[in-house]
């Protein structure tokens, strides 16, 4: 299962196709809603979020709410597209009051992109760097989760820190599965402690009012996974690089850790690796989850765990300096509006990266071509590994 998406930020709508999609999946456009619109939030989100407001057509490859098993192409579209007519205008000629973007800001896609593709205006960068995309990934993904969940497999995230605001855990790799995913959306940042919430508020509220921006970490979970999902024999197998490739995909993301992480290379192995123990009821399960529900690139049974972390948001109100692009004078950056923190938005956004990766996963595994099929494999899996655990 893939997907392609197309569309630029301030044009008509942003446009996902995702194949390989089995047919007879139920499928609700309610819940791709609602998971655009938990992107959509989150403290520290700029201007643009108050004119648009998400929702997704799918215009082929489901019929009376279930896949056909041809390619499901979804749409999202731009509220703000209507500022834009003119000056987005696919034909036609420019309007002659046009103010082209010449004032690269560091840390976005600015200036290498308009060196990249010879341009003097680094709009025709930015409209499709800007992480608007994203909501185009987050209503391709709900194709995903709906297969997983049919599965038993779900995903979501948290915030984990803003800046310096962090919610201490202690053992999130055994605890993070069980936080309630209501405590985690009434969150105003999307983190399930309500000091640490405060926290990350009281930590946005500083940098905006210095004209800052703040990047941070989250954790993306899945629970209900099976053993032995993904692979150790070639790299394009192991669920490792498939994760961590999907992971860096989503702008601003600029750090992936699996379970402990960095921290395994400080600790010793005794301190690191999960012990086996044979459980009557779940068969072969860890007494300790530090490998964050990977071995080997594969499934190991227990919770995956991701700690990703994203950098500061690029726009900045007090900018940094730049060249302008026409006059090649110092200059500083442009400054326009922007969010001062998206990271509870991104974890959303990487929820959605996770389950394209697991979901391509099992139907490496268990077939491609319809529910019924597929739920029949996973079942004869599942009395496979009871009869070796006894
Ligand atoms: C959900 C989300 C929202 C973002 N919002 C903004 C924004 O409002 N302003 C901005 O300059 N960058 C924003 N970014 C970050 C840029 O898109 C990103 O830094 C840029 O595309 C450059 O990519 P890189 O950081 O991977 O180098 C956002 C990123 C995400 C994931
Ligand atoms: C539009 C979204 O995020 C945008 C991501 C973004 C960027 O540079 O990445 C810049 C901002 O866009 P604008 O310039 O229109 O205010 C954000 O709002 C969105 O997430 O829906």
């Amino acid at each position: 299962m893939h997907y392609i998406t197309a569309g630029e930020s301030h044009g008509p709508c942003l446009t996902a196709i995702v194949d390989g999609v089995p047919a007879g999946l139920k499928l609700s456009d309610t819940q791709i809603n609602a998971d655009l619109a938990r992107r959509q939030a989150g403290y520290g989100r700029g201007g643009r979020q108050r004119i648009e407001r998400d929702t997704v057509e799918v215009t082929s490859g489901v019929r009376f709410g279930r896949t056909l098993g041809t390619p499901v192409s979804l749409v999202v579209r731009n509220r703000d597209w209507q500022n834009w007519t003119d000056r987005m205008a696919p034909f036609g000629d420019a309007p002659a009051d046009l103010l082209r973007e010449v004032t690269p800001r560091p840390g976005h896609a600015d200036l290498v992109g308009a060196l990249k593709i010879d341009t003097d205006d680094c709009r025709n960068i930015l409209e499709r760097a800007s992480a608007r995309e994203t909501a185009a990934r987050v209503a391709a993904a709900g194709v995903a989760r709906e297969f997983l969940a049919d599965l038993g497999v779900e995903v979501f995230s948290y915030v984990v820190s803003i800046g310096e605001a962090r919610f201490e855990e202690e053992d999130p790799f055994m605890t993070a599965p069980d936080y309630k995913p209501l405590a985690i959306e009434m969150s105003d940042v999307r983190c399930p402690d309500e000091e640490a919430t405060e926290a990350m508020k009281a930590a946005i509220d500083r940098a905006k009012e210095a004209g800052e921006s703040l990047g941070g970490t989250f954790r993306v979970v899945a629970t209900g996974l099976l053993p032995g999902v993904g692979g150790y024999a070639t790299a394009d197998d192991r669920l490792t690089s498939r994760l961590g490739g999907a992971l860096f995909s989503i702008p601003a993301v600029k750090g992936v850790e699996f379970g402990l992480g960095f921290e395994v290379a400080r600790r010793p192995g005794s301190q690191v690796h999960d012990p086996i123990v044979l459980d009557e009821q779940a068969g072969f399960v860890r007494s300790s989850n530090n490998a964050g529900g990977l071995e080997g690139g594969m499934t190991t049974g227990m919770p995956l765990i991701v700690t990703a972390a994203m950098k500061p948001i690029p726009t900045l109100m007090a900018p940094l300096g730049t060249v302008n692009l026409d006059t090649l004078e110092a200059e500083k950056a442009s400054k326009e509006r922007s969010d001062v923190c998206a990271v509870p938005a991104c974890a959303v956004v990487a929820e959605s990266e996770v389950a394209f990766v697991l979901a391509e996963a099992y139907l490496q595994k268990f077939g491609r071509d319809n529910m019924a099929d597929i739920k029949a494999a996973v079942k004869a899996y599942r009395q496979r590994l009871k009869t070796m655990a006894r």
